[in-house]
């Protein structure tokens, strides 16, 4: 009688996709299985019909999966990428697409694209029914494997955040029902470590937080080492790892152009995450004058783009904050290469807030519990919605911003704050519209720091302020002074004098037709006008691009050095 060889599995969730630094990994080593079998189940999230994805994220996402094939495949192993699938097709071992218990919806996405201002992101029905798909299309293929091999385990990474906890459940359910194993790793997505701040002492302000954390000095976690050979697959799977023909990946990865205005011009996956890193540290050391250009709007080099890579887990908070010990040991250390790990503490802050929270992460009264901002201040208007999420404002410095969104899939930190200010605080919708659209469109869109600066913003999150106001005037101002970033995403401003850049309706018809600007025509008048923008009407030369303005406060963050 032969005896079966051994195999452990490791379930790679969406926001985990690398090889490096991999929980899972670690775990399932240390069981010395003969076998190693990663597996990827496609999130719903991403799929087309009905997505939450635009075109462009879910690009991005099948092209980090593609990527982690290939960094397990070059390890020596492989990943096998199930898909849901509405049509009943046959569940054989190697079978990649698979019909699950709950078929994906084919309901067509919503209209103009945007993002449903009555669904509740939240769904807890809709997140529980992928999960329960999900977990059951791995028991599947889990229950085939032990016909030929002795599974020694599951490994799946803890999470913070509520659709993905579910998942995990889902997955603690199936594999109780076939009898095995399941390791829950500790969750990595944080550089503390994920049990050194218990939620009910988690600090209520970032400042509180960070404090605490550089107090203590050894929050931080290790990297999980991770060998560069792994245990193959077994013959039985060799053929499903290598044949993800996507659904997602055939629509998607043709008819995507790179604008060439775009700030985030990069490949997906952990290889150009690690490119990125190298170019922004050693290559360019573009890191030492981060802390003086983080506000800028223009090019790659501004801030380190590392958010799309973090948020789909091609690379891991700690790694960068490693690599970053590691460049200032070599090239002495700075106010603006301590700034990156500043604002990645934010990160981390924001992702134990959604951890403490759940599902009121989501929730239009956020997690304050100030009844000073309630539902009633926002009002859903159509009008004014589509005018801001396809940049048709008339207020040129929140178009530009929309428009670079929608045609690039990023904005800078800057933008975001002040679009976002803008749809709350002067156009009075609610911000949830506002972080659903944002989740569609933004490549790095996370659960924590989208929601979690939403609700900040809005003035329900953590540190609920309602002054925090910004004046898109004065910003817009402030930190394009010659209008150049306008410029860039409204074309049709190219002529319009520096001087009304920021508010071209104060142009006369004479100035107009010099501009070969038609207002109401060629560039709208704006939707609305605020009483505190006018003072800032007036031109004057003393633009600050790049550095944020002493007298500023409101509209900043406090207690930023
Ligand atoms: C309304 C709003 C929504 C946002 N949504 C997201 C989101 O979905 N995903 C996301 O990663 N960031 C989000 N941010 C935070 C921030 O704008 C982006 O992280 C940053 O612009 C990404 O560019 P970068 O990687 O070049 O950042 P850098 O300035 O180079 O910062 C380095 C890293 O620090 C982290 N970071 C920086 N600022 C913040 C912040 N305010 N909150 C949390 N983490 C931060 C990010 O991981 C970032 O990659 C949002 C901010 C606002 C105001």
């Amino acid at each position: 009688m032969s005896i079966k060889k051994s195999a452990v599995v490791c379930v790679m969730q969406w926001n985990s996709l690398r090889a490096s630094d991999q929980p899972v990994l670690q775990a399932a080593l240390k069981l010395n299985s003969d076998y190693l079998v990663a597996m990827h189940v496609v999130d719903r999230q991403f799929v087309a019909a009905g997505s939450r994805a635009s075109e462009r994220r879910r690009a991005f996402y099948a092209a980090s999966v593609r990527s982690l094939q290939t960094q397990l495949v070059q390890r020596g192993t492989g990943l096998v990428v199930l898909e849901e699938s509405s049509s009943g097709s046959s569940n054989g071992l190697n079978e990649v697409r698979v019909s699950s218990v709950s078929s994906i919806s084919s309901a067509p996405a919503t209209a103009s694209s945007a993002v449903n201002p009555s669904e509740d992101t939240a769904n807890p029905s809709s997140a529980k029914s992928f999960s329960a798909s999900a977990a059951s299309l791995i028991a599947q293929k889990v229950a085939l494997l032990s016909e030929t091999c002795r599974v020694d385990a599951v490994c799946v990474e803890d999470q913070n955040t509520v659709h993905e906890l579910h998942f995990v459940d889902a997955l603690k359910k199936a594999m109780a029902k076939l009898n095995l194993k399941l390791i829950v790793t500790p969750n990595a997505q944080t550089l503390v470590k994920h049990n050194a701040i218990a939620s009910k002492y988690l600090p209520d302000t970032f400042t509180q937080f960070r404090l605490t954390v550089e107090k203590s000095g050894n929050m931080y976690r290790e990297l999980f080492q991770i060998p560069s050979k792994l245990p193959p697959l077994p013959p039985a799977l060799e053929q499903a790892a290598s044949q993800w023909h996507s659904s997602l990946s055939n629509e998607t990865g043709a008819s995507l152009e790179m604008d060439p205005r775009s700030a985030f011009p990069f490949a997906a996956g952990e290889k150009a995450a690690l490119q990125r890193i190298q170019n922004y540290f050693t290559q360019t050391h573009a890191i030492k004058t981060y802390k003086g250009t983080r506000n800028e709007l223009i090019g790659t080099q501004y801030s380190s783009k590392l958010s799309p890579f973090l948020a789909f887990g091609c690379v891991s908070a700690s790694t960068v904050h490693n690599l970053l010990q590691q460049y200032e040991a070599t090239h002495g250390g700075n106010e603006s290469t301590y700034w990156l790990l500043f604002e990645l503490l934010w990160r981390d802050y924001f992702q134990f807030i959604g951890k403490k929270y759940g599902s009121q992460l989501y929730h239009l009264r956020g997690i304050t519990t100030s009844t000073e901002r309630i539902e009633s201040t926002w009002k859903y208007n159509p009008r004014k919605f589509e005018a801001w999420i396809t940049g048709h404002t008339g207020i040129p410095f929140v178009d530009a911003n929309m428009r670079e969104l929608l045609q690039t899939g990023f904005m800078s930190n800057r933008g975001r704050q002040n679009v976002a200010s803008f749809l709350v605080r002067d156009l009075n919708l609610p911000w949830t519209l506002g972080a659903k659209w944002f989740e569609k469109h933004l490549l790095d869109h996370e659960p924590c720091s989208n929601y979690g600066n939403w609700q900040y913003v809005a003035g329900v999150g953590n540190d609920p302020r309602s002054d925090r106001y910004f004046n898109v005037i004065k910003q817009g101002k402030d930190y394009d002074p010659e209008g150049a970033y306008v410029k860039l995403w409204c074309p049709e401003l190219k002529n319009v004098p520096v001087s009304v850049i920021h508010c071209p309706w104060k142009m006369s018809f004479d100035e107009q037709k010099a501009s070969e600007v038609a207002l109401g025509v060629t560039y709208p008048l704006p939707i609305v006008e605020a009483d505190a923008w006018k003072k800032h009407y007036a031109y004057s030369t003393k633009g600050k691009v790049g550095k944020a303005n002493p007298s500023e406060t409101v509209g900043r963050r406090p207690k930023r050095k």
